[in-house]
């Protein structure tokens, strides 16, 4: 359970009345969630949610609550911000960053279905196309040069296999990045993290995205990567569900057509979107902070589906 920082329900209510939501109704730790302190927060005119930053900055966070509104305001289905009267969005609790957005309705499907997987694909593309006139920029915090600066802080903690792993499969994703066809990749704000626990459904119908807060400027390709390793796979043995991989990126490409490059580099950006979550959980997981409430998530995980990508790297063929 993720309350990192406890958040007086005086402070709150204050909160609540500088947003104008009317009056705080109730204020409830959120029981998941590894990253940031949240809160449910229900007034007498909605349902909220009150996160309070633990890592990011007040330098950092403009891009990810403006990029939200941004994707709202162009009908994608994704929390959107609470301004206080002079507009500001990015507000501040016990010290830290803070924010307040739209509770979305649903709940997740932690067993998607081929058609699941297709709307996710589809709105993932809906969103890329829509972020393209999004003016800030910030590289993805969690890409290349993070993974660089943590395998050594993890790697103590390892198994000489593991650690053969993780360093070759560093060493490949640096010479990728250095290639020209990698640069040629087209590229846009993307989620970065957008696993079924972040995905609402009401029902078989896909109601938003949310939990913005790992997004960056990085390939298209990426986060597509990410979510074909989540949304696409039997999660005992980290092997590719075919059916669902294709129903995923068809849908996509219906929405944006994937380019030649985008599906000769795919598998070896599966394994980067491995890479990523195997590294973070690793760090996560030895090196936990101080939480009142948390659950860790399993490093062991993404080095299966590391290793599945590189025994079987799945190609996607358009119908
Ligand atoms: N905007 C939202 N609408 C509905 N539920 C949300 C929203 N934001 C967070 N939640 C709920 O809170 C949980 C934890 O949020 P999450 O963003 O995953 O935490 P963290 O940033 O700490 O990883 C989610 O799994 C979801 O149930
Ligand atoms: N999706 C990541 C962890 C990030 O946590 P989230 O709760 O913010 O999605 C993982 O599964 O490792």
């Amino acid at each position: 359970m993720a309350v990192f920082t406890p958040v007086p329900l005086a402070d709150a209510s204050a909160l609540v009345a500088r947003l104008d939501l009317g009056t705080l109704t109730e204020l409830r730790g959120i029981t998941s969630g590894i990253e940031n302190t949240n809160y449910f927060l229900t007034t007498d005119r909605g349902d909220y949610v009150l996160t309070l930053f633990e890592r990011l900055t007040f330098e950092q966070l403009p891009f990810y609550l403006h990029l939200m509104k941004h994707l709202a305001q162009r009908g994608i289905p994704v929390p959107d911000p609470k301004g206080d009267a002079g507009g500001e969005i990015l507000h501040r609790l016990q010290g830290k960053p803070t924010a307040v957005v739209d509770r979305l309705r649903g709940s997740h499907q932690l067993a998607p279905s081929a058609r699941h997987c297709e709307q996710v694909g589809a709105m993932l593309a809906r969103m890329h196309l829509a972020g393209r006139d999004y003016p800030r920029h910030q590289p993805n915090l969690r890409g290349l040069a993070w993974w660089a600066e943590t395998v050594p802080v993890v790697l103590p903690y390892l198994e000489p296999a593991q650690r053969e792993l993780l360093e070759s499969e560093l060493a490949f994703q640096q010479a990728l990045a250095a290639a020209p066809a990698f640069a040629a990749l087209p590229r846009g704000p993307v989620h970065a993290d957008l696993f079924r626990d972040n995905v609402m459904f009401e029902g078989e119908t896909l109601t938003g995205f949310f939990d913005f807060y790992f997004a960056g400027v990085d390939t298209w390709l990426f986060d597509i990567s990410v979510c074909l390793n989540d949304w696409c796979v039997d999660l005992d043995t980290g092997r590719l569900d075919e059916q669902r991989a294709v129903a995923f990126l068809s849908a996509y490409d219906r929405e944006r057509e994937i380019t030649h490059d985008e599906s000769r580099l795919l598998p070896a950006l599966m394994r980067a979107g491995a890479l990523r979550f195997w590294i973070s959980r690793l760090w996560d997981f030895h090196l936990p902070r101080e939480a009142h409430m948390l659950q860790a998530h399993d490093p062991t995980h993404f080095e299966r589906i590391l290793r599945e990508r590189l025994a079987n790297p799945w190609h996607y063929v358009r119908a």
